[in-house]
């Protein structure tokens, strides 16, 4: 899996705004840092088909050798991360996770096979026994836990990051980082990254872009 930004340049009316050339590797997490208005979270919009005027762009996106640009949002199979986890509140933290699993996927499987496949995933990062929690009742570690699983299983091929992190305190920051950061890369997923923080970037280890 790979995710290439070719001669990519965005412009804000007829002004570009920023350009980058990079092609992201299986597993690499590629870190986007610069000044705030600098057009970080555009790029991730660009990415996902969710631009709109006043902005525009050229080059290429392409996800496993294929171009994006006419593919619409939903079907881009792209994962995304946002500053607050934005999970459904009338859903259970499992129910959450169940949302985002794509049909295909679903397709023969029981709902109690569903169930316990997610309930086995939220074990594995301490929170098997919180399937049926309402995710008010969540904390903001945990919230952004089922926020990643549920990202994960929407089965995306590559994952966007726009300061997932900055809400969280320092000592769980660390924690929640290191282990998103190794999931991606256990996955096998390309990322792009975009963030403030210095230590975001050093924890992700790829190259660093800054625009
Ligand atoms: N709908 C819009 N119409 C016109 N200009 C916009 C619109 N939305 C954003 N902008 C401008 O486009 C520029 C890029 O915004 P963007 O949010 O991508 O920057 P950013 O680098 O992510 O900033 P930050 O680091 O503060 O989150 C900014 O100057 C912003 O004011």
């Amino acid at each position: 899996m790979s995710l290439a930004l070719q001669q990519l340049r965005i412009y804000r009316h007829d002004t570009c705004m920023l350009s980058l050339d990079c092609c992201i590797a299986p597993g690499e997490v590629v870190s986007v840092t610069g000044p705030s208005g600098s057009g970080k979270s555009t790029l991730l919009n660009v990415v996902m088909g969710l631009q709109e005027l006043p902005f525009r762009y050229d080059g290429e996106i392409m996800l496993n050798g294929k171009p994006l640009d006419a593919v619409a949002p939903h079907k881009r199979n792209l994962g995304m991360l946002y500053q607050d986890p934005l999970l459904f509140e009338h859903l259970t933290a499992g129910e959450n996770i169940a949302f985002a699993v794509p049909p295909a996927a679903r397709r023969g499987q029981t709902k109690t096979a569903l169930r316990d496949s997610i309930t086995a995933q939220l074990d594995k990062v301490g929170l098997g026994d919180l399937y049926t929690r309402p995710v008010q009742t969540l904390s903001g570690g945990q919230q952004a836990r089922v926020a990643l699983l549920r990202t994960l299983a929407s089965k995306p091929q590559a994952v966007l990051l726009d300061e997932p992190f900055s809400k969280l305190d320092t000592t769980r920051r660390a924690q929640i980082r290191d282990w998103v950061f190794a999931t991606l890369r256990e996955q096998q997923l390309p990322a792009l990254l975009v963030t403030h923080d210095n230590d975001d970037v050093r924890a992700a280890g790829g190259r660093i872009i800054e625009v």
